[in-house]
Parts: C-alpha cells; sequence; structure tokens
C-alpha cells in the first residue's frame, strides 16, 4: 500500500532523501474524492519523475461556500486503493492544524488572472488556493507540479504564481478527462440526482457548438447566447457565465488570432459544475 503520511516533517525527511539520490520529484495536488481525472495527472506525473507525491487536503481557505466544504466528499481509503494502481509513491494527507497552525498569517493573491470568472464568484477563492499550493510546493519540495484543464483558470494563476514569485517548478497543464457523454469528470458530479447526470453533458455540448459555430464566423455574442439558451432549456438552473475569454489573461477577447478559450459554469441540482475548451 502506498504510505500515507500526515506531517511537515516526515514529508521533508522522505524527500530529502531523494533530492539527495538526484532524483526528480513530482506532485499532483487534489482534494481527494479522486477519479479518472486526478488519475490521469498521477500517470503523467509517473511517466516524467522519479518521484510522485498525490496530496490530498480538502483546503478550508479556497472554500467560500461553508456548506460547500461541509459537504465536499471525503474517501481516504478508496483514494489510495486508486493511488496503488498508478502506482505514486506517497500520498501527503496532512490535516487542517498542520497546514494552518494557529497564528498562520500569510495570503498569497495573485492579480489580474485570478479576478474575473471564477474569482468573481467565489470571492477569496483564488487567494486560498494560490496560499495552499505556494504552501504544497514548499512542503513538498517538487521539481513539477502538476495540475488539470478542466481548472483552467486555477491553472492560469498556478503559472503565475510560479512565475512572479520564481518559484522552481515546472507547471505540467493536462488535458480534461471526460465521461462517454463529454461531461468533464469532477468529484462534485456524485452530487448530481440521476435526472441531473443525464443533463449534464448539456453544458460540454453547448460549448462545444458555440466554439464550432463562432469558428465558422458566428458572432461570438450570438454564439455564446445560444449555448446558455441550450443550457437552460436542458434543465440547468442557472448560468453563471459562458465567456470567451484571452486564453492566458482571461480578460475578455475579440481577437480570433490569439489562443482564446470558452469557459462555463451553471447549476444543476445544487451542483455548480464547470467547463471549458480551446475555441
Ligand atoms: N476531469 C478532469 N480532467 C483532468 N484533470 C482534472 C479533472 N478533474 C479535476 N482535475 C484536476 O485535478 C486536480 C485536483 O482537482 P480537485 O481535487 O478539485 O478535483 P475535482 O474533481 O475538480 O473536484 P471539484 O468537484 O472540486 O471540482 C486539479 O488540478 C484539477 O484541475
Ligand atoms: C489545486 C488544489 C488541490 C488546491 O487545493 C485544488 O484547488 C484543486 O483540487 O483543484
Ligand atoms: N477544482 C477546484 C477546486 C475547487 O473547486 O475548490
Amino acid at each position: 500500500m502506498t504510505p500515507i503520511v500526515r506531517t511537515v516533517a516526515d514529508l521533508r525527511q522522505t524527500v530529502r532523501g531523494w533530492k539527495a539520490a538526484g532524483e526528480v520529484v513530482g506532485v499532483v495536488p487534489t482534494m481527494g474524492a479522486l477519479h479518472d481525472g486526478h488519475l490521469s495527472l498521477a500517470r503523467a506525473a509517473r511517466r516524467d519523475c522519479d518521484r510522485v507525491i498525490t496530496t490530498i487536503f480538502v483546503n478550508p481557505k479556497q472554500f467560500n461556500n461553508p456548506d460547500d466544504l461541509k459537504k465536499y466528499p471525503r474517501t481516504e481509503e478508496a483514494d489510495a486503493a486508486l493511488l496503488a494502481t498508478v502506482p505514486v509513491d506517497l500520498i501527503f494527507a496532512p490535516a487542517a492544524e498542520e497546514v494552518y497552525p494557529e497564528g498562520f498569517a500569510t495570503t498569497v493573491s495573485v492579480s489580474g488572472v485570478s479576478e474575473p470568472l471564477e474569482g468573481r464568484m467565489r470571492p477569496g477563492h483564488f487567494d486560498g488556493v494560490a496560499t495552499v499550493v505556494a504552501k504544497l510546493f514548499g512542503m513538498t519540495l517538487a521539481d513539477r507540479g502538476y495540475f488539470g484543464q478542466k481548472d483552467w483558470q486555477q491553472l492560469q494563476v498556478v503559472q503565475k504564481l510560479v512565475l512572479d514569485l520564481n518559484l522552481a517548478v515546472e507547471i505540467v497543464g493536462c488535458e480534461t478527462i471526460r465521461e462517454v457523454d463529454g461531461l468533464a469528470m469532477s468529484s462534485r458530479n456524485a452530487r448530481l440526482t440521476e435526472a441531473g447526470r443525464v443533463k449534464a453533458p448539456v453544458l460540454f455540448a453547448a460549448i462545444t457548438a458555440a466554439a464550432a459555430d463562432i469558428r465558422a464566423g458566428q458572432s461570438d455574442r450570438m454564439a455564446i447566447r445560444e449555448a446558455a439558451e441550450k443550457v437552460r432549456a436542458a434543465g440547468f438552473d442557472r448560468v453563471e457565465y459562458i465567456e470567451l475569454r484571452d486564453a492566458g489573461t482571461l480578460l475578455p477577447s475579440d481577437d480570433p488570432t490569439r489562443p482564446r478559450r470558452m469557459l462555463a459554469a451553471a447549476w444543476l441540482d445544487g451542483v455548480r459544475l464547470i467547463d471549458n475548451i480551446p475555441v
């Protein structure tokens, strides 16, 4: 079974041994409740690195909604069994007090790219993410960090964090793993009702169609409006946003010569789903 380490001191001791032997260390940060999306990151790390650490930590600082934090699934035993199939070398699963001991007083805040979209809808969320990711890099001494494109804005925030703070971590963005019907895998999908699960793939289908229409010459605004209508007509409770943005800055972009990304967030069955695709 994969060793589960709970303290930074124990983690450091193991990793220092690896580093002394000249080994390259990869880290896959997660909040647990693992699925094939997470495992694809762990497998990518396994291919590239001598040693792979998966962190499992439901980071209270990035939850702007206390109910969401309370309901977040915790399935450590099943997670460890899945990670043993990759396999990874170590699971780091600290308690909240280990990560944020009494007197903890630092917040890492990445301006600009953190602000629109998810940043606007989930105030404080990316400060929590940037703070914990900076800490996880410091704790694990990783050479490479693996993140999913499903959380596209998070990936841009982490890239900027590493650039601005000169962190010696190479960030690897891994493509979104989907269910056969197109729904992006996500731990929160487990909270959908059976009927909701049937409707959920419409989000991906609608943005895929909109991106194709834009490439074929339809106006950005019209294509996005049609996508939002499809999502609502499928029975989603609310579309928070469907936006076409510059893929790097996440600012509005009407320049088709630059890489652009369509990003979406919508509520179904009281569950907030997000997705994004290149345009
Ligand atoms: N379907 C997926 N494909 C690729 N990477 C993914 C996928 N889902 C999550 N990841 C990545 O796994 C890492 C950990 O994500 P996290 O633990 O939040 O899982 P999640 O399924 O996205 O959960 P949530 O329901 O909170 O969105 C992140 O880098 C995230 O982008
Ligand atoms: C990167 C991360 C593990 C930080 O808590 C989290 O935001 C996530 O699971 O995507
Ligand atoms: N998958 C990003 C982490 C979060 O939703 O809080």
